[in-house]
């Protein structure tokens, strides 16, 4: 089969939600092309060496990339993709140069495009992430890894985003602690918060196929019996106390659901939240501090920004 490999040139904040536009459009591996990545000093940060040609990446803003099935109705596709990605606007979501082209690949190069942007990649001095596919040998014992295959689900692990969560979880989170994971996408948060010493941990996401794909990993990594993942809108019906409320989601989708975060939060508990575009920072902590909570600390990775807060 052949394929088309449909680009659009974008801005980091419109990353998450232009992702999932195309994997509902049915696209495969998302591939973000920032050039951020081409100056910070991945060996130092993560021990982990990337061959990154500067020629694929924009002056500004980046590229996300997906593959899509060339056949009839590809234009329709594109056509709908389109439409969707300008929509964001009306979200308030800056969609920059929103450029968008097409060129068609051959089935080889399509399979491997994505893969070969997905290598093990150390995320702290404990954990590290690998895709099943790749050989990785821990270099000591005390070492976390964490095998994935996100599929069609966001959630490689190599996401600023992610990576920003998976610290923070690695600080605050406590032996035999309840964990809530909102927008699990590849469970990559839920398998890390076991493997860092929870007792069970409630996976949500509205995406059937992110749902799937969590349930399939933890499997991969032997926790299924600790990770319940559910299709579910955010937190709405849920009604537990936890001891952490870990979510990777949008700054605008964080703000809507503050309050149940709350609710489900034991007292003392910590909201870990990212996804956070540097730009609305500021608006998530104002909603934060008008619930109670206590801002503990803020990190930052390229443009984005992770957020702990605690039920005080
Ligand atoms: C940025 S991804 C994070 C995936 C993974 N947790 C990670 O850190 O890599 C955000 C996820 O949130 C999910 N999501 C978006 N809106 C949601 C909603 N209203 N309720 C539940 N999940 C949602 C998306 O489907 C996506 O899987």
């Amino acid at each position: 089969m052949n394929w088309s490999e449909i680009c659009i040139h974008s801005t980091n904040e419109a990353v998450e939600p232009i992702s999932n536009i195309l994997h509902e459009a049915g696209a495969s591996g998302v591939v973000i092309e920032d050039p951020l990545d081409l100056i910070i000093d991945r060996d130092a940060l993560y021990g982990e060496i990337f061959e990154l040609d500067a020629a694929d990446y924009p002056d500004e803003g980046v590229y996300i990339k997906a593959y899509l099935p060339a056949n009839s109705t590809l234009a329709e596709t594109v056509a709908e993709i389109k439409e969707a990605v300008t929509s964001l606007i009306d979200h308030d979501i800056n969609i920059g140069a929103n450029k968008v082209t097409l060129t068609e690949v051959r089935e080889e190069e399509w399979a491997t495009a994505w893969k070969k942007y997905y290598k093990p990649i150390k995320i702290s001095d404990k954990i590290t992430i690998t895709p099943t596919w790749e050989e990785y040998k821990p270099e000591n014992e005390n070492e976390v890894v964490i095998e994935l295959d996100p599929g069609m689900a966001f959630g490689t692990g190599t996401h600023p985003t992610t990576i920003l969560s998976i610290q923070a979880l690695e600080k605050f989170l406590n032996e035999n602690d309840e964990v809530i994971d909102v927008g699990c996408g590849s469970g990559v948060l839920s398998i890390a918060s076991v493997l860092l010493g929870a007792k069970e941990v409630h996976a949500f996401d509205l995406d059937e196929i992110a749902v799937e794909s969590t349930k399939q990993n933890a499997q991969t990594n032997d926790v299924e019996d600790k990770i319940a993942a559910k299709q579910n809108n955010l937190l709405n019906g849920i009604d537990r106390q936890v001891d952490v409320v870990v979510s990777n989601i949008l700054a605008e989708i964080i703000v809507r659901f503050i309050d149940d975060a709350w609710k489900n939060l034991k007292q003392d508990g910590y909201f870990i939240t990212s996804g956070i575009i540097q730009s609305k920072k500021q608006t998530v902590i104002n909603s934060l501090e008008s619930q109670g909570f206590q801002i503990i600390e803020t990190n930052e990775l390229n443009d984005w920004v992770s957020i702990v807060a605690q039920k005080k």
